[in-house]
Formats: C-alpha cells, structure tokens, sequence
C-alpha cells in the first residue's frame, strides 16, 4: 500500500494558553519544486489518519492548505483535508493521487486548521472529529449548492405583426413578453411563475425565438429576508463605556499592528511557510489582547460591542460575535442589524433555528468574504473569517459554550485560542462572569474592564427575598390552592404592577404541569423506563413525559408498582403557573414562553414583538426569557423557585444560582420606573441568594473562591470527568473501576481522582452512567496519563468510555 501512516504526537504538558500544535517532521520549504507536488491530508473518517498523495497537475492551481479533497484509500473514495504541502514524502513507494476537489476553494483558513490542532491536542479528541465539527453539515455534505434562479432578459422586440399572430395563437407567450416589457425588460423566472405557473414551459419558444436570453443566477436563502430593520445611530457612551471602550480599540490595534505583516502575504503556495512563521510568533510574549468587562446588567455592554465592531470595519477587518444559543433571540440579532443597517448584507448568522440551506448560504456568505460580521452560537466560533479584529463572547458565562459530546470543547475558551492565532482581540462580557475568566482577569491574564451602573442613572432593581418555609407556615401562598406557586407578596406585587400598566416576568426553570406523580401508598414515583427521573405531566396533551429522552405515555390511574389506585401530582412547572395566574389574575393578558410554546417558527420573535408593543402585561417562562431581553416598562421580575438550581449536584450549583439570579433580575427596571423582584426560596441563608440580593459579584466571588480553593476545585485545578455507560449496569461499573484501578498506577502527582460512582443522572436513554472526577493543576499531563490508560483498555463492545475536559456538567 502507498499510503503511510503518520506519526502520532503524544499531547504536550501545557496549559489552556500555550500554542503549539504537532508538526509534521521538519521545516518546508515554502517554494515546492517543479514537478510533482505532494499533498497531506487528514482523513475525515478515521482518526489520526495522515497520509501523502500526489497532487494531479490538473488540480495544482486549485489546491492549497485547507482544501477539501477526494482520495482513494482502500478501493474506496474518501474525503480528506489538506493539512500540509511537501516536496517529497518520508514514504518512498509511488503514491497515490488525489482524485478529485471537494468545492472550489480551502474550506478551512490556515489559522482554522491550527485551531483544531490545539482542540484536538487540549481536549484529547481525534483532530479528523474536530475538523468535521467545524463545519456545518449542508456545508461539508453538499458543498456550494447554492439555490438557482433564471433571470430572463428582452433580447429584441418582436415586429408588431408577430406580436399580433402570438397574441392569437400563442396569448400565454405574449403575456411574458409583455411582463418583461413592463418590468423594464427583465424578470426572473420564480416572479414570473408567480402569475403563470406554467411560465417554465412557456418561455421555452420564446428562448428557442431568441426573443428573450436565459442566464443563471444565484439566489441567497436569507433568513431576514422579509424583515426591515430601523436604523440605530451610535449612542454618547457613558464615562463607563467610554473607558472599556478605549481599552478595547487599544488591544484591537496592538493585535492588528503583530499581525499586518502576517495576514497580507497569504497565498496558495506561501501558506505553509507562514503558518510555521505565524506560529512562531504566537509564542513570544504579548501583554494580554484578552478583556474581560463586567458590566452589571443594563450597563450598556452591547453598546461597547456595537461601537468596536464599527471601529473594526472601519479599519477594514471582520468581527465575530458569540452569542448562547438562548440569547440569540430576534432582538440581539435586530439589535446589530440595526446598527449596521447600511452593511446588513455584510452580516452573517449562524446558529442552530437555520433551515439547511440558509445556514449553508450563511457559511458560504462568510467564506467568500462577503460577511464581515457573523452573529451566532457556540459553533460560530468555527466561522472561517479571515482578517479578524475583534471577537466577542457575550454572557461568557454561559454553560451552553459547552459543546456536550466530542469534540467537547468550551466556545469561550476556543475563542481565547482563536484570538491568539488569528492575532486579535477577544472581549468577553458579562454582569457576573465565570469564576475561571474572573480569576484569569485577577492573575492578569486578562484586563479586566469595569461597568458597575446602569446608563441613565437608572438604578438596578430592589431584590426581596421570600422565604417559601415561612409563607407556608403563615399560609399566605396563595389562598385558592396549596400549591407554593405564588407567595401573597409576590401576588400583590403583580396586581399592583397590572394596576399600574407596568409589566411582569415570571420565572421558572421548568416546563410541564408538575413536575412528579408518585404513590400515596407505597411512596413510589412514576419514572421514565430508560432514564432514571420522574416523569412530568404535560396537561394539555394529558401525557407523562422524559425531559430527558422525551418519552411519552398515558398517566396510568394505578400506581405501576403497588396497583392502589391512590396517585397524588407534585411539584409545579410553568403549564401550572400559567394556568395559576390566569385564576388569580383572570383579566391579565399573558403569554407564556418555553419549548412546549414556541414551536411555530417566529412564534418567539412575535410573542416578545407583544410583550414588547405591551400588547401582553405578564410573560411567563424558563431560562428563554432570562437572558438579554431588554423590555422598558417591565417593573416587575419574579423568580417562582430559585431552588432549582441549588439543588443540583455539582460544585457550580451556587454559582450558577447566582448568575441565574442576577441574570434574571437584571430584565427588570431597565427603563425609567425602578424595578423590583421577588425571589422564591426555601433556602433563603444561602450565598448565592444573599450575595445576589445586593447583585454583590466581588463579595460573592470571594467568598466562592475560598471555598474552591479550600476543596480545590476549578479554577485552582482542572476538571476531568470520565464516564463509563452502557445496557448493562454491572457491565458498566466494572469497566469504570477498571479504569480507576488502571488510573490509579502511575497517577500524576497532584492528582485527586474521586470513587466512581453513578451519576446523578444515573439512568439516561436506557444506558446506566458511571463517572469519576479527576481533578489537577496540571491538564496536560493528567489527560496524557488519562488517554493512555483508556487507549490500553479493552472495552466490552457495547460500553462507552468518553472524558469531558473542563465539564461544565459533573452532575
Ligand atoms: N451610552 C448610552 N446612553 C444611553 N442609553 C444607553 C447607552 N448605552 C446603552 N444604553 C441603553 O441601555 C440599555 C441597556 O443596554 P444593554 O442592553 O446594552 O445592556 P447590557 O449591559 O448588555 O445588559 P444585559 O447584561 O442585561 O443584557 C439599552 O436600552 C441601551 O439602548
Ligand atoms: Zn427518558
């Protein structure tokens, strides 16, 4: 066989900043000698497969580092990457040639190739599964399928008695012409089938006539096709945003200056060489061109971001705008259209609500160069810009950054790496940012950039706490039923605020009707069959169903396991709390905004476009209404339950209840009336309740970092978590305390690796889960040890093993 394997390289000890990606043996040279040329290529569907081919002379122009291309591998035809250009091959033997191009130009930019080196090497994931995450499906299965459309033209009139003898024998055909006519000569075919359906048949002796020409033309499937976008004048920043401001451009143009004389010069052949330069760059040290601004909610942190990123066109750069996946409501994305309206078409979208095509046409917009700004989700990180001078990652907090399967990588982290290899700044945002970027910004590794008032004078909402435990006692929950749903403050709150014409949201991290149905006589719950969690009622359907797999069935009317007929409801999510306040408040006008409701596509943009034009007085809903809404004349937040959060197992549960909270609080009081919220809780001593209370995020972090040191957990120490699942519970515990005995030889100094034990989500899509944490200051040399063992581990054919670098879930 001629195709030669490549060498692994073992993953380097360093930490989350260090560059470095495994080189291929030696330098190159970057002018290739005549003749032949060789081409190294990932393999896309095996791992760690590189292998040489020849490049066909008929391919040479078309081929470059980051191409796409066909190659044959064992009688069959497979897609590959070009990784690498080489004068000769280390493999003697006469080797293949590269049979076909997959699109017609590199799909990945030089700096997205090195990124999927560090993600592949950082988070242990083979580099072929990062690279095909890195592009969209429609992208990498049916590339540059653009939709068509004919644009049809008047070629020449017909004489005035032809067009007589065409209205008699032919009145379909004149009418086409006589449309073009009037339509100033031309018209595309979809406009004209529009009137006449049939017009694909109809032109047909009219082009044969040479009355009318034919030519293709592309049509873009635009997403905001139909909408119109008000234009929006930068505002005068505050002394606040001024300052962040300032430090923003700074590191936009120290960044710009470093890498002028590295991002002018790419072309096809020179690319390697400047590769191996660029990298050679990223190592020296640079102050940090990472910022971290903490702006309280409502401070005007968009704003910042909107003035940069005019800032970064102007100097003829592109920027890219991260955004969770749950923020990117109508409104952000109105929000930049609106700014940039003149430039709408230079913005590109990119996020999982796209049809196929449109997110294909998005790409495609951002690859050709014509989007200098992409807006997305997590996997936007992967957009392949070129010329980048700023990226930002809004809510940087947000654990939805997180990809949940391999490759699991962090968007605000690959963002951090990204900047660095493309030379530019990354700005991260948030009222209550991450201990870890928190931490970064204290040691120095990040500026760290300070926004503590509202713009305006407007002053952050009064936060009353209410304790559920005392309520209970007092029996002043809510007086029709007993269900804990509403306290009588919160109640009189929202009658005052209806009174008034101010508006409410409420607030609940559950969906469905309630939340368990269990067996008064034996104590048992209703649980899904393949995951091990209660079943919730969803009443409109009348159905019991697994927010985990989604499972469905009838509420049985005995209990499962006993047969007594004797079954109680518990626990409330927003189905019940609608139908709550609609008995407490029967004249309200309300909505309520979760997965069940807004399945219709623009069901959520019109909703909030109500809530918005007040044409609603209360919203009610999950973490879809918790982030980045911007409503004036809402006055009014209530969280329902801000135990939820608390209650999960794992060691970011009060942080996380913290952010939710000052989060969720920040959507009231943004216009001219203070707002005021109500936070529901049993534990109302807690911390993280009490720190939020005065949105107190310095008090809170300290006291949070002690107690991370203290335990030492994140950031004093990184997280792995590696998990064992199958059919067979015993089959999976036993592989799980293999690997801990494996683990435990040769463990890394400094490693705290816990017992296994079941998740706390023990039971998921009918397979039983195992995990243990490891914990260590030093990443690379705990995943190093953690790869070899797995690699030297038998795994019974229906286990799987996997590890999650940095979880964000250890629960
Ligand atoms: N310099 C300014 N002068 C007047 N109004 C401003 C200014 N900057 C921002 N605003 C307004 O203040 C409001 C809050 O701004 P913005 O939504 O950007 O805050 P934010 O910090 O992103 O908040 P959150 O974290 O809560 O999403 C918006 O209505 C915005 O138009
Ligand atoms: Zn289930």
């Amino acid at each position: 066989m001629s195709d030669r394997p490549a060498n692994s390289t073992p993953p380097a000890a360093q930490s989350l900043f260090d560059l470095g990606m495994p080189s291929a043996e030696g330098e190159h040279s970057p002018a290739l000698a005549e003749g032949q040329r060789i081409a190294r290529v990932q393999i896309e569907t095996a791992a760690a497969l590189e292998l040489d081919y020849v490049i066909p002379e008929k391919l040479e122009r078309h081929i470059g580092i980051g191409t796409r291309v066909m190659v044959p591998l064992q009688n069959q035809r497979v897609a590959a990457v070009v990784i690498e250009l080489l004068e000769s091959s280390s493999y003697n033997a006469r080797l293949k040639e590269i049979a076909s191009l997959v699109g017609t130009r590199p799909m990945f930019t030089p700096g997205l190739l090195k990124l999927a080196h560090w993600i592949s090497d950082y988070y242990v994931v083979p580099v072929n599964r990062v690279l095909r995450t890195m592009l969209p499906q429609a992208v990498r299965e049916k590339p540059e399928t653009f939709l068509t459309d004919s644009h049809l033209k008047l070629a020449k009139e017909p004489p005035p008695d032809i067009f007589e003898k065409m209205h008699a024998n032919a009145p379909m055909q004149a009418r086409i012409l006589e449309k073009l006519r009037s339509n100033g000569g031309e018209a595309t075919l979809s406009e004209l089938r529009r009137e006449l359906p049939r017009a694909t048949a109809i032109i047909k002796p009219l082009l044969k006539a040479g009355w009318i020409t034919r030519s293709e033309v592309r049509v873009e499937r635009d997403p905001f096709q139909t909408e119109e976008f008000l234009p929006s004048q930068p505002l005068t920043l505050t002394e606040e945003q001024q300052v962040a401001y300032v430090a923003v451009m700074k590191a936009i143009h120290r960044e710009a200056g470093t890498a002028a004389s590295v991002g002018e010069s790419v072309e096809a052949g020179k690319i390697a060489a400047i590769a191996g330069q660029a990298e050679r760059s990223t190592s020296e040290q640079r102050p940090p061109s990472t910022l971290l601004l903490h702006g309280v909610t409502g401070s005007g942190k968009t704003e910042v971001y909107l003035q940069a990123i005019a800032q970064v066109l102007d100097m003829g750069k592109t920027a890219l705008v991260l955004v969770p996946e749950i923020s990117l409501t109508p409104q952000t994305i109105e929000r930049f259209k609106a700014r940039f309206s003149e430039k709408s078409d230079a913005i590109a979208v990119l996020h999982s609500h796209l049809s196929d095509g449109e997110r294909h046409d998005e790409w495609f917009k951002v690859h050709e160069g014509r989007a200098k700004i992409v807006i997305g989700a997590r996997s936007a990180i992967f957009a392949p810009l070129e010329n980048m001078g700023l990226i930002i990652v809004d809510e940087e907090h947000e654990p939805s950054y997180k990809q949940e399967d391999a490759p699991r990588y962090h968007a605000r982290d690959v963002a951090v790496v990204r900047g660095r290899i493309e030379h530019c700044a990354v700005l991260l945002g948030s009222a209550t940012p991450s201990l870890e970027s928190f931490q970064n910004a204290t040691l120095g590794k990040y500026e760290l950039l300070n926004m503590t008032r509202r713009t305006d004078g407007k002053s952050m909402p009064l936060i009353r706490i209410v304790d559920m435990r005392l309520e209970r006692r007092k029996g002043t929950e809510v007086s029709f039923t007993n269900t804990g749903i509403l306290s009588q403050r919160l109640r009189m709150a929202i009658q005052d605020r209806l009174t008034k014409k101010e508006q409410t949201i409420l607030f609940l991290n559950r969906r469905g009707f309630n939340t368990s149905l269990s067996c008064v006589a034996c104590g048992e719950t209703v649980q899904c069959q393949e995951c091990a969690i209660p079943m919730t009622l969803h009443k409109k359907d009348n159905r019991l169903v697994c927010h985990i797999c989604g499972a469905r069935r009838v509420p049985p009317s005995k209990c499962p396991s006993c047969k007594e007929p004797g079954l109680k409801y518990a626990g409330f999510g927003t189905e019940r709390v609608e139908q709550a306040v609609r008995e407490v408040f029967p004249q309200a006008r309300m909505a309520r905004v979760d997965t069940d409701t807004m399945q219709r596509k623009n069901q959520l943009r019109d909703t909030l476009k109500d809530f918005r034009a007040q044409k609603l007085d209360i919203l009610i809903g999950t973490q879809m209404i918790a982030k980045g809404l911007d409503f004036p004349n809402v006055t009014l937040v209530g969280v329902l339950n801000a135990d939820t959060a608390l209650n999960i197992p794992d060691f970011r549960a009060a942080e996380r209840t913290f952010q939710l909270l000052v989060q969720v609080a920040g959507r009231s009081g943004r216009g001219e009336v203070k707002g005021e919220v109500f936070v529901q809780t049993h534990a109302p001593h807690s911390p993280a309740i009490q720190f939020s209370r005065h949105t107190d995020y310095d008090g809170y972090a300290l006291q949070e970092l002690e107690h991370r040191l203290a335990f030492k957990y994140p950031p004093y120490t990184h997280v792995v978590l590696v998990s064992a699942r199958g059919k067979h519970e015993t089959q999976a515990e036993f592989t799980l305390q293999t690997l801990y005995k494996r683990l435990e030889q040769g463990l890394p100094a400094g490693t705290i690796m816990g017992e296994p034990t079941p998740a706390s989500l023990a039971k998921a899509h009918g397979q039983h889960r195992f995990q243990l944490l490891l914990r260590s200051e030093k990443i690379r040399v705990l995943c190093a040890h953690i790869k070899r063992v797995v690699d030297g581990l038998t795994v019974p054919a229906d286990i799987y093993v996997s590890w999650d670098v940095d979880p964000m879930n250890v629960g």
